[in-house]
């Protein structure tokens, strides 16, 4: 073993988010951390970081106790982390982004900085990781997955025997996944110890040698990928059996009744020409790679971006331009797809956020005793892990923040439901009651679009599926009975 992190406890004022949580990890190996939203995966990783002090507990390597109070702490240790939101600044080159706190160590006769030099040493690290990405490409024309690998080799930068990786393929699609992994067992098999956090169970399986267990910030169990069945290593996470109850049941009924209609919607330069219908209590699925056309059908329905041409009818009102404002007042929600830019005001309180579209009046003013019966509704509805909904959201796990996004657009009671891939950061056992509330609200007549880039949900959820490839729609498959990925996926690339 190269790192024993054990006995740690870590509060934050009430909140005790780690009690005797541990963790082991060995060079050339992956330990996965596993654990519903809020079990303390990443505050641990934080703790062996630097960026979170302990409490309490004790961290050796190579048998050596070591005092890790701040991340200069962590790194003099050989202790990289990547967390689990982006980091990455788009406005400067790839190679600022890798050195961004060192960027001094680049300047030229103290003036600007040596691009020869800065270049050189970042492309090193890119081509240590085999990540194909070259440094000179604008920041802008590479994909999550790539912005992930550069933040990675930022984390690599620093030369570390230990890589911490937080979450870092919750927003990558399934190719972009694909590449990361292979990226991460590259390190790997240069002798990396690595801890590997994700809700991804294929992704665990696949990468996985050994998985650790953690529930309410406690170690449960740490079992080596042999052991691992997936009914054990569900009741260890969950307390309970998910197997392949994780989807609810279709729609018995064919839906008939069109309530939205989509004519040649085009959005320029990210969709052309989109015709569609959706159904009263379906849930239309929607699959494809970023920007192929998906994000501007559900953002263009909501107005969250410009309709240049087409037409959207519902409720028999035919419109050509709409807004946000519009689409409240239509009863179309959106849960957009970036939760801490576009979903959540981070410092506002949770009940504020889960409230703030609803806005229940009392004349002119807030009604706060409607407030609070929407507030409680919800946190209890979507399962928000908090003890007080006062709390600032910035105080919730990430999966908790999701979830607070979701509760706020279920609060405006809508009529069309738009989703933006809902359940990213999700846990297994959240994610299973998610869907059948979704399930459930289809089944009370409210019609969903539901974008998703996990295939598994894509085909696990959706009455019909609608596939977007170069910015049109590739395939529409009216029915949803025995699809495969592979039957997808040729209408995707
Ligand atoms: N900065 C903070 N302030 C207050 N509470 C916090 C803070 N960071 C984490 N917590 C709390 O600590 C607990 C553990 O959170 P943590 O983010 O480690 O969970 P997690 O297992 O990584 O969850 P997820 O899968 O949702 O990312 C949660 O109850 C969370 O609300």
């Amino acid at each position: 073993m190269i790192l024993k992190a054990k006995d740690i406890r870590k509060t934050f004022g009430p909140t005790i988010a780690l009690d005797n949580a541990q963790v082991e990890l060995k060079d050339g190996e992956v330990n996965a951390l596993v654990g519903e939203n809020g079990a303390g995966k990443s505050t641990i990783l934080k703790a062996i970081a630097g960026v979170h002090s302990m409490d309490s507990g004790e961290i050796t390597i190579d048998g050596q106790k070591v005092d890790i109070h701040n991340t200069n702490d962590a790194i003099a240790n050989g202790i990289s982390i990547v967390f689990q939101e982006s980091t990455i600044n788009p406005f400067i080159t790839i190679a600022e982004n890798i050195f961004i706190d060192r960027l001094y160590q680049y300047k030229k006769f103290g003036r600007g900085i040596d691009w020869k030099k800065i270049n050189k040493d970042a492309q090193e690290i890119l081509d240590s990781m085999e990540s194909g990405i070259d440094v000179k490409t604008d920041i802008h024309a590479l994909n999550l997955g790539q912005w992930k690998l550069i933040e990675v080799a930022r984390a690599l930068s620093y030369n570390p025997k230990i890589l911490l990786l937080d979450e870092s393929t919750a927003f990558l699609n399934h190719n972009e996944t694909v590449s990361f992994i292979s990226s991460v067992k590259k390190l790997r098999e240069r002798g990396m110890a690595i801890g590997f956090v994700s809700h991804h169970m294929q992704e665990i399986y696949e990468l996985a040698d050994r998985i650790t267990v953690m529930r309410d910030g406690k170690f449960i169990v740490e079992m080596l990928r042999e052991e691992v069945t997936q009914e054990r290593l569900e009741a260890a996470m969950v307390g309970r059996n998910i197997g392949d109850k994780l989807y609810p049941e279709k729609s018995k009924n064919k839906n008939t009744e069109t309530i939205l209609k989509v004519e040649h919607l085009t959005v320029e330069n990210q969709l052309t020409d989109a015709s569609f219908e959706l159904k009263k209590g379906e849930i239309l699925g929607i699959g494809g790679l970023k920007q192929s056309g998906g994000d501007a059908i559900v953002d263009a329905i909501y107005g969250a971006v410009p309709m240049d041409g087409g037409s959207i009818t519902m409720d028999g009102d035919t419109y050509t331009s709409t807004t946000p404002i519009q689409s409240l007042n239509r009863k179309i929600a959106l849960l957009p797809g970036e939760r801490t830019l576009e979903g959540l005001i981070v410092n506002f309180s949770i009940a504020d956020n889960i409230v703030m579209s609803a806005g229940p009046k009392k004349g002119v003013l807030r009604d706060k005793k409607q407030e609070k019966e929407l507030v409680d509704q919800y946190v209890k509805e979507v399962m928000i892990k908090t003890k007080n909904p006062n709390n600032p959201a910035s105080s919730l796990s990430g999966g908790n923040m999701q979830k607070v996004v979701i509760g706020k657009c279920l609060a405006t009671n809508p009529k069309v439901l738009l989703l933006n891939n809902p359940t990213r950061g999700i846990d297994i056992s959240a994610r299973q009651e998610i869907y059948s509330l979704i399930r459930g609200l289809a089944n009370e007549g409210m019609s969903i679009i539901m974008l998703t880039e996990d295939l598994l949900e894509l085909l696990g959820m959706s009455d019909r599926i609608l596939i977007t490839r170069n910015k049109e729609i590739s395939k529409i498959f009216d029915e949803n009975n025995g699809l495969t990925e592979e039957d997808v996926i040729s209408y995707i690339v």
